[in-house]
Parts: C-alpha cells; sequence; structure tokens
C-alpha cells in the first residue's frame, strides 16, 4: 500500500493564536476547588433556625445567586452567640462549618452577647452584604451611623474625595426601577462609612458597648473586604466604593515579559560575562595574534565549543587584523558566526500524521523538564486541534505522574498511567494500544531521568524503544531530548548518552529564563547537528518557544535585534 505521508509541519508559534483550549487551559492555573482537599470546601450542613436564620433565609430566596453561608465563611463572619437561647449544643457547633472549630478557636470569648434588638440589625447587616455585595451593608452601616453622628458643619465644597466619591457613586448608583437588577450586573457599593466616632453629647447608652459596636464595624469591614474579594470583578466603569478612584485600578500587573526578554534576560549572564571581557580585552591595542588567542580563550570558556570559537575569530582577523577593534565589532562577528552555526539546526518539530498515533519519547536526565514539557508540548498540539494521549512512563518518580496527570487534565489531553515502580516497557506498550484505539494523533511518553543507576536508565529506555518497534517499525517517530541550559558543559555529555542509547532526534533546551549557560548548545549544535526544536522561557504552560537562531545568537553575543 502506498504510503501517501502527509508531513503536517508543525512550527510552533506566533502565526498560532493560543486556542481557546490552551486559553482555557492558562486559566485553570488555579487550582480549583474540587482540587481543594475535602476538610477544606464548606459544608453544607443546616445551623438552628434563629431570627438570623430567618433573615437569611428570606434573603436567600430573594437572592438565590448569592451564596450567602459562603459569604459569611468567606468573610469570617460566625455565628453570633445566640442571646437568651440554650446554648447551642456542641453538634450544632460542629455543624458549622469544618474548621469553624479553628474559627471559633482563634476567637476570642466572646463580649456581653448582643441584644436581641443589636442581633437583629446584625443579622440584617449580614442579610444586606449576602444579598448584593456590600452596597445594602453600607448603607445599614452608614444609616446607623449617621443617626449617631452630630450633623457636620456645612463645609460648602466637598473634599476632592468626597466628590470623587460622590461621582463615583452617582455614576453608580443601582437603577431603582429596576427593583430586581440582573443577576450580572452588580451595582456597585455605596460610599463607606466614615470611620465611626462616638460624637454626641450626652451619654450614649451605646457607650457601654462601643467595643462590641467597633468589632462589629471590623468585622463588617473584614465582610466588605471579603465579600470584594469574593466579588466577581466590577466591568470597566465602575469602582468599589471602598476605593478611591485612583486605587481603584488594581496595581497594574507588570506585563509578563515577552519570550525574547526572557531569553534575553536568562543569557544576560553568558552575554555580559563574554562582552564585559571582550570589552577589556580591545581596549588595549589593534589585533594581533595574542589577542586572538584571548579571545578563542573566552569563548571556549563561555561554553561555545572550539570549532565555532575558532570560527569567530578566523573572521574577525579576515577582517580586522591589525586594525583598531571594538567589543562591537567583536560582538557583531560573534553574533554573525554563532546564527551561522544554529540556522541548520532550527527546525520545526515534524510529525507525521499518515498513520497514528505519531510516538514521541521524550528523555533527559532527572530535573531537566521532560514532564514539564510535555505539558507545553500538549498544550500547543491540542491548541493546534490534534488529539493527545500522555503516558506516564517515569514509574520511578511518585511526583512525576502526579505531575503528568495534572498537565494532561490542563491540556485536555488523555493519559495512561500505572502504578509505582510498574514496567515502563510495559506502560509504553499499553499507551501505544490505547492511543491506537482512540485514534490519537499523538503519543508523548514520558521516560525517568534518573533510576538506580545510569546502566539501568539506558537498559529500559533501549527496552521502551524495542517494545513500540514491535508495534510501528518506526515507533518511536521522535525522540526529544531536554537539556537544561543552566547545567552547561554537562549536557554535552548528556547528549552523547542519550544518542547513542534512545536514537535522539531533537533537542528541546530549558530554564533558558534561568542562569542559564545557553553557549553550549552552540557547541552541540556544531558537533552533533542535531535538530533543536524549542527552548524552554518558563515554567508557565505557554512558555515554550520555537528556537530562532538569529535570537538566541544575538542574546549571546549581547547585540541588540
Ligand atoms: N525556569 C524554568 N523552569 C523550568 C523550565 N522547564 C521546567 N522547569 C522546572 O524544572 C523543574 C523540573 O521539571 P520537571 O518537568 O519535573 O523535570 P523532569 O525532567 O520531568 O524531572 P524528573 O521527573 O525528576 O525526571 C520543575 O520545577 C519545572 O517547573 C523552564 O523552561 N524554565
Amino acid at each position: 500500500m502506498a504510503l501517501g505521508f502527509i508531513k503536517k509541519i508543525f512550527s510552533f508559534g506566533k502565526d498560532h493564536p493560543a486556542s481557546d483550549a490552551a486559553e482555557a487551559v492558562n486559566e485553570e492555573q488555579a487550582i480549583r476547588p474540587d482540587e481543594l482537599p475535602a476538610e477544606v470546601a464548606p459544608p453544607e450542613t443546616p445551623e438552628p433556625a434563629s431570627d438570623r436564620d430567618l433573615l437569611l433565609e428570606e434573603a436567600e430566596a430573594a437572592n438565590p445567586e448569592v451564596d450567602l453561608h459562603r459569604t459569611e465563611l468567606q468573610a469570617g463572619i460566625y455565628p453570633l452567640p445566640p442571646v437568651d437561647h440554650p446554648a447551642p449544643a456542641a453538634s450544632d457547633q460542629t455543624s458549622a462549618a469544618p474548621g469553624a472549630g479553628d474559627i471559633d478557636a482563634g476567637v476570642p470569648e466572646p463580649h456581653a452577647a448582643l441584644s436581641p434588638e443589636a442581633e437583629t440589625t446584625r443579622a440584617a447587616e449580614l442579610v444586606n452584604i449576602g444579598m448584593g455585595g456590600v452596597e445594602h451593608a453600607h448603607e445599614e452601616i452608614a444609616a446607623r451611623e449617621a443617626a449617631m453622628a452630630p450633623a457636620p458643619e456645612p463645609t460648602g465644597d466637598l473634599s476632592p474625595q468626597m466628590a470623587a466619591e460622590d461621582a463615583s457613586v452617582a455614576e453608580t448608583e443601582p437603577d431603582t426601577a429596576d427593583p430586581e437588577p440582573a443577576a450580572h450586573e452588580i451595582p456597585a457599593p455605596e460610599a463607606p462609612p466614615q470611620p465611626a466616632t462616638a460624637v454626641s453629647e450626652e451619654p450614649d447608652p451605646a457607650e457601654a458597648i462601643v467595643p462590641e459596636a467597633q468589632l462589629a464595624d471590623r468585622q463588617l469591614d473584614e465582610t466588605v473586604l471579603e465579600a470584594e474579594e469574593v466579588a466577581p470583578a466590577l466591568p470597566k466603569g465602575f469602582s468599589t466604593a471602598r476605593h478611591k478612584p485612583e486605587e481603584q485600578e488594581a496595581p497594574q500587573q507588570a506585563p509578563k515579559r515577552s519570550w525574547l526578554q526572557r531569553l534575553r534576560l536568562g543569557l544576560a549572564r553568558t552575554s555580559s560575562h563574554l562582552t564585559g571581557q571582550i570589552t577589556g580585552l580591545f581596549t588595549k591595542r589593534k589585533l594581533d595574534d595574542a589577542t586572538l588567542q584571548d579571545l578563542e580563550d573566552l569563548l571556549i570558556q563561555a561554553d561555545l565549543g572550539v570549532e565555532t570559537a575558532l570560527r569567530i575569530t578566523d573572521t574577525l582577523a579576515a577582517e580586522r587584523y591589525g586594525k583598531d577593534v571594538t567589543g562591537t565589532d567583536v560582538g557583531r562577528i560573534m553574533a554573525g558566526e554563532i546564527t551561522k552555526v544554529l540556522e541548520p539546526v532550527a527546525k520545526p518539530l515534524e510529525l507525521d500524521l499518515s498513520h497514528k498515533p505519531h510516538v514521541i519519547l521524550v528523555v533527559g536526565v532527572n530535573g531537566t523538564g521532560k514532564t514539564t514539557t510535555i505539558g507545553k508540548l500538549a498544550a500547543k498540539l491540542s491548541g493546534a486541534g490534534l488529539k493527545v494521549m500522555m503516558a506516564a512512563g517515569d514509574t520511578f518518580r511518585a511526583a512525576a505522574i502526579e505531575q503528568l496527570h495534572i498537565w494532561a487534565e490542563r491540556t485536555g489531553s488523555d493519559i495512561v498511567s500505572s502504578r509505582l515502580g510498574a514496567d515502563a516497557a510495559g506502560l509504553a506498550y499499553e499507551a501505544y494500544e490505547q492511543a491506537k484505539e482512540k485514534k490519537s494523533d499523538v503519543l508523548i511518553i514520558d521516560t525517568a531521568g534518573r533510576l538506580q543507576n545510569k546502566s539501568e536508565l539506558m537498559a529500559e529506555l533501549e527496552k521502551i524503544v524495542r517494545v513500540l518497534g514491535k508495534l510501528d517499525p518506526d515507533a518511536p517517530h521522535t525522540v526529544l531530548q531536554t537539556l537544561d541550559a543552566t547545567t552547561g558543559q554537562n549536557a554535552m555529555n548528556q547528549v552523547e548518552i542519550f544518542r547513542n542509547v534512545a536514537g535522539v532526534s531533537g533537542l528541546i533546551m530549558t530554564k533558558l529564563d534561568g542562569t542559564a549557560r545557553g553557549g553550549i548548545l552552540v557547541a552541540i549544535a556544531a558537533k552533533h547537528k542535531l535538530p533543536v526544536y524549542f527552548i524552554g522561557v518558563g515554567e508557565g504552560i505557554d512558555d515554550l518557544e520555537p528556537f530562532e537562531a538569529r535570537d538566541f545568537a544575538q542574546a549571546i553575543a549581547g547585540v541588540e535585534a
């Protein structure tokens, strides 16, 4: 049967905007509530009915979409001690939110219990907070405090702050014409109450419980803050009353550095070290043999390798021998020569989808970023609409299995895993069968980076390759080796070991955003001529960039693009 080869060249990069799936994945960076351990999640046990509960139930009925209990819990509001009621049975207290014991345990002994009226008012405040966010609560408290405050001296102009707050309140006044604001409309809360101060002349019966009132305010303030934290982000044009408009703007998150910036930062140590020494070398004299020898030594110390160092010095000599030379001249020539070495290996990862699954085996010593890179690759592949199956072939490290499951979930990939210590080759076999059955486009197999010793590790890899070959003579179709850019010369040795055992077909250099010694990639490329498909520039799911020879060369040479 003539094999029609449909070579789908996947060069993931800028022209593949992150897909919804990949973006959705980014949103999932945070741990989801269902990923929380049970003891943390808020419970469902009802509290004994009380006036406050009746109010809450009333509010819930009027406002089903607001989770009052969660709001209360979030706000750190806990059941106020009932007044003149029999103390709640221990079971009632334990029926409160788990961890309430922690809350109670952390709570100083309640002061004299509130009067029934005060408790009802308090409960009404809770209800207000629950019913629609903080605006009602502010109204209640403002009304309560207005009743207690003396008439302010007429000042004529509003202070700028008050004017701003009034303005923001005015523009965000909920539409009273519509008593039931639509679920998505979250009217901004009213202006925050001015800090309460005892203001009336005659002794105020409330004086006796001022500490309680202040405690209540503080709790309410916490509520307000918590409520805002849990409240959905307000649409543009609204401000939360607690923060002045200028404070309202959340501090601008520093825009995430572009991958190129991160690459340059990661390589800054290599480039600044190199350019600093080169500048020092060329301030003294015209270009001569001694200077060329010094330059060659510097380039080799930067892990560029002998071959590339000689290329650079030969080119420089041809251009500038016997003449003045500046550091800029050397940087330019260095960037040019390194680009020439890297361009032939900067290739897209080629997937042959004429038969499925295309098997990618990921190898590398422990800690070089295999599992993370598999997650990043899967995000790109599923973002491009391909069906991905992962195999947790690192059965040596428990965390690796769990880690891969998380990546599979985040990228919408299938995954086959087994118990710790299981035979990796058997797992690879099973994964291939399942990928075949599920018609996965790509099967990515993780492997152990570390076993008892190197020979065991190599034997395991050889067995995986052998077993896959029995299922598909061309499998594994791609063997990717991850290299940690911070390990410098070690990476060269690792390529030699894994290349012989697993038949490495391409490289991914990770951690180039760290204190990378990226020069070694130039030496590896010159010596092994292995394709470099991607570079890792961070721990995030999208921190994997197609390898670009010129960008990399200019970053190492410290030459502006
Ligand atoms: N800064 C940075 N960290 C990375 C990058 N890639 C991986 N890492 C981190 O490197 C560490 C090791 O990554 P893993 O994916 O667990 O490495 P591994 O090769 O699977 O390790 P083993 O499972 O022990 O073989 C993790 O903390 C990753 O987040 C990268 O490009 N940049």
